[in-house]
């Protein structure tokens, strides 16, 4: 009910989005390191994305022209911006129809968890500090998200959920317009969003998972693929820690929301999956994902999860996997419809 109330604030859009494709923190920052950002990994999901964007072939024609005209730290001099190469273009030839939603990984997870600002109660100075602290970190990971799709030409634009005026009840989204969202979409912009503080009804406020909101965009613009990248080759029937663990290649949701791995088929009577989560890991970690992945695919998309930087991801990208051969490493989950 809250959530079909949220879904009536927002307009309706006329365009259905391609992707919603999630940076997992885990795939872009190093989770076991305070605020560092794997920056391999960043580069190489911006370029598979610019590459899926572009629809050619295996790279992307073309010079690629930079939208991130700041300074870093310890540059010499400004950067070199081409005005006029842009002025010569006719457009920016690439298919911007995407949402990118990122995660906290090391950025965000390790303030929230130190002061409980997932379980609420901001009128104590500690939560309230831990609440202002953990913003402080994931909006300054979405800055350098934005730059690094900036870099590869693509106009991406930060959105934070709390600033939007997201908020949930009792950690489930209430208020969600996405109306600026869509407008950016509009525009030729690729929206970029992030897990984040928001204000609750009850708990006063807590953490909200990007698996979340990408269920919530999902339920609203209905794209033609989700993606997960992270930072395993996809579900496993047990931590991937654990050597036996078994990559689950298929897992068909039924109409109730009540999910099956179809493939491999595995042995005895096992149903499913085993997880595990970090102790500072705010948003229940892999098993929110399944649970939300699932809910996804209920509304029949086709949701991949993989590991960044791979073959494997610029396939997820560009909605490229077929399951009836093997040689797609990841977890797809869909409609058993
Ligand atoms: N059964 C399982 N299958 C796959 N991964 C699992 C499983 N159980 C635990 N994990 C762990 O889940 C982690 C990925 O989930 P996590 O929520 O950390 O991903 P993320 O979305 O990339 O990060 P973030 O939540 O910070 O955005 C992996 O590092 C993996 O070790
Ligand atoms: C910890 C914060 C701020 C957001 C968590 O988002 P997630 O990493 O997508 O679960």
């Amino acid at each position: 009910m809250a959530e079909a109330a949220a879904k009536q604030r927002s307009p309706a859009t006329p365009r259905p989005v391609r992707c919603i494709v999630k940076l997992g923190g885990a795939a872009i920052t190093n989770k076991g390191e305070l605020e560092s950002i794997d920056e391999r990994s960043l580069r190489s999901a911006c370029a598979q994305l610019r590459q899926a964007m572009s629809g050619s072939g295996d790279a992307a024609p073309g010079k690629v022209m930079g939208m991130d005209w700041s300074r870093r730290p310890g540059d010499p001099a400004d950067p070199a911006v081409d005005t006029d190469g842009f002025r010569g273009m006719a457009g920016l030839g690439i298919d911007t129809n995407f949402i990118v939603v990122h995660g906290a990984g090391s950025f965000g997870h390790f303030q929230a968890s130190r002061s409980g600002v997932h379980k609420g109660g901001l009128h104590t100075p500690l939560v309230k500090a831990g609440f202002v602290a953990t913003r402080i970190s994931v909006t300054s990971l979405n800055q350098e998200v934005v730059r690094a799709l900036a870099r590869e030409g693509i106009p991406s634009i930060g959105l934070s959920p709390f600033a939007c005026g997201w908020s949930t009840q009792q950690r489930k989204l209430v208020s969600a317009n996405a109306s600026q969202i869509i407008q950016s979409l509009h525009a030729g912009f690729v929206p970029v969003l992030h897990g984040d503080g928001v204000l609750d009804e009850l708990l006063a406020c807590t953490i909200l998972s990007g698996d979340v909101i990408i269920r919530h965009l999902a339920q609203l613009l209905s794209p033609k693929y989700v993606v997960f990248l992270t930072d395993v080759q996809g579900v496993y029937d047990r931590p991937p820690t654990d050597s036996n663990a078994v990559l689950l290649r298929e897992i068909e949701v039924d109409d109730n929301g009540g999910w099956s791995v179809v493939k491999p088929v595995l042995q005895g009577n096992k149903r499913g999956v085993e997880t595990s989560v970090a102790a500072h890991d705010t948003t229940g970690g892999m098993e929110t994902k399944i649970l939300e992945a699932a809910a996804i695919a209920r509304l029949g998309v086709d949701v991949y999860i993989t590991k960044v930087g791979t073959d494997h991801s610029l396939r997820a990208l560009k909605g490229d996997v077929d399951t009836s051969t093997d040689d797609w490493l990841g977890t797809v989950i869909r409609s058993a419809k």
